[in-house]
């Protein structure tokens, strides 16, 4: 597939909800609205945009914007969800939809060794919600309502990531993996000025943490970011800080602004010398950047695939949702990374944090860690590469369009 820097335009739809999601209806007020207002918008661009040179063939969309399907059939067009979560999330909240309405589950579900079957009551919610239901999670099984119905249902993921359970989904849904959906730069490098796409993306500090990653060793900083969703209470961020603090290796972390007084007083000033902390990063070029030597995350699907297509071995904290999953498949089946053991009251300690560090930066285990995490890295390229399995996916479904 070949595509041009420049090639994508932007559009808008207009979005009428005061103050989104720290508006009064919080979270789910927020969705509302969107619903709303958006769906009248999307309509609204759609119509204006079929008397132009481009009219849309096919409408991709955040699978739990469940309405914009609705939409495209309304419309004529076809409809594509694009999940954002892995294979596998995606895969064990599905049967949780036939528990909710009581109606039998049209296959097996799907299983892997050791990987617990998650029921309603068990989802971890963890700093979204209390309750074992919260309206989250039902929001997030809506996202099954009307799926049967899209012409096609998209992953950023890719075939031999997850292989048996791309296997398994596509019994349900036109499921296609065409992930890594990173910029080709990162990759195979096939596309021609695609850095930003010829946008500015946001990189607030990308000076800053190169300039001090160019000054350290191939692969001996620890760089740790918790995404931009979880939070994490001040002592865990206290035993993180402590770890680093301990731990010999130089760190760069990254700390949300709301979340920078949980940090023990004087930490920045203390460790200077050996840490750089900062609000946010390029996470892209830090993960690309030889000096990282592993990423302790929280296990957010983009945070996991990035680093899977860097080639980074990781330190797994998931906090809620598909990070439980992700960080499962990240130990367990992709053998990239390790995940601390918290104590009897949910707390991972300073010294199990620092341990973890430790054997993945110098030992055994994180040796056999780093040669698979490389061996995912070029199985991340192949897939984008021209004839890969993502590659060819794509071609499929924009020629499935030209066609028509
Ligand atoms: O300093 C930073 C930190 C993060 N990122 C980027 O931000 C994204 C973070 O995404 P992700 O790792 O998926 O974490 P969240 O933002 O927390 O993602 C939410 O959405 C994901 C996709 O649905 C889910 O997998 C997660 O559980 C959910 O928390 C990634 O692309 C990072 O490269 C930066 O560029 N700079």
């Amino acid at each position: 597939m070949k595509a041009a820097g420049g090639a994508i335009t932007f559009e808008s739809i207009y979005d009428d909800s005061e103050g989104g999601v720290g508006g009064a209806g919080g979270l789910m007020g927020h969705l509302a609205n969107f619903e709303a207002s958006g769906s009248q918008s999307l309509l609204e661009l759609i119509r204006k945009l079929e008397k132009s040179e481009f009219p849309v063939k096919c409408l991709v969309y955040d699978a739990n914007i469940v309405w914009a399907l609705d939409i495209a059939k309304q419309l004529g067009i076809a409809g594509a969800a694009f999940f954002t979560q892995s294979c596998a999330a995606i895969a064990s909240y599905y049967p949780m939809q036939y528990e909710l309405t009581g109606e039998p589950l049209p296959l097996p579900a799907f299983s892997m060794p050791g990987l617990p079957q998650l029921r309603l009551p068990d989802m971890p919610l963890v700093g979204l919600d209390t309750g074992c239901f919260p309206p989250i999670m039902r929001y997030i099984l809506k996202q099954f309502d009307n799926i049967d119905k899209a012409d096609w249902v998209l992953f950023n993921s890719f075939d031999s990531l997850e292989e048996k359970v791309v296997k398994w989904m596509s019994n349900l849904w036109p499921v296609r993996t065409i992930g890594p959906t990173l910029p080709s730069v990162y990759l195979d490098n096939r596309v021609e000025n695609d850095s930003d796409y010829g946008f500015n993306l946001y990189k607030p500090n990308t000076d800053t943490c190169m300039k001090w990653l160019n000054t350290k060793p191939t692969g001996s900083v620890v760089y740790v970011s918790f995404g931009s969703a979880a939070s994490l209470n001040a002592e865990q961020m206290a035993e993180i800080a402590e770890a680093l603090r301990q731990n010999d290796d130089s760190f760069l972390w990254v700390v949300k602004p709301k979340e920078e007084s949980k940090l023990p007083s004087n930490f920045v000033e203390e460790t200077s010398e050996k840490g750089l902390v900062v609000t946010w990063c390029s996470q892209l070029e830090v993960l690309a950047h030889q000096a990282v030597g592993c990423f302790i995350t929280h296990c957010g699907w983009n945070s996991t695939v990035e680093a899977i297509s860097f080639g980074v071995p990781l330190v797994t904290m998931p906090q809620f949702l598909d990070q439980i999953t992700n960080a499962y498949f990240v130990e367990k089946f992709w053998d990239v990374g390790i995940k601390p053991e918290a104590d009897e009251n949910g707390l991972t300690t300073r010294n199990e944090i620092d341990r973890c560090i430790r054997e993945i930066m110098h030992g055994e285990r994180g040796h056999l860690i780093k040669k698979n995490a490389i061996r995912w890295r070029e199985l991340a390229k192949e897939a984008v590469s021209e004839r890969g399995s993502s590659d060819k996916y794509i071609d499929e479904i924009i020629a499935s369009f030209v066609a028509t």
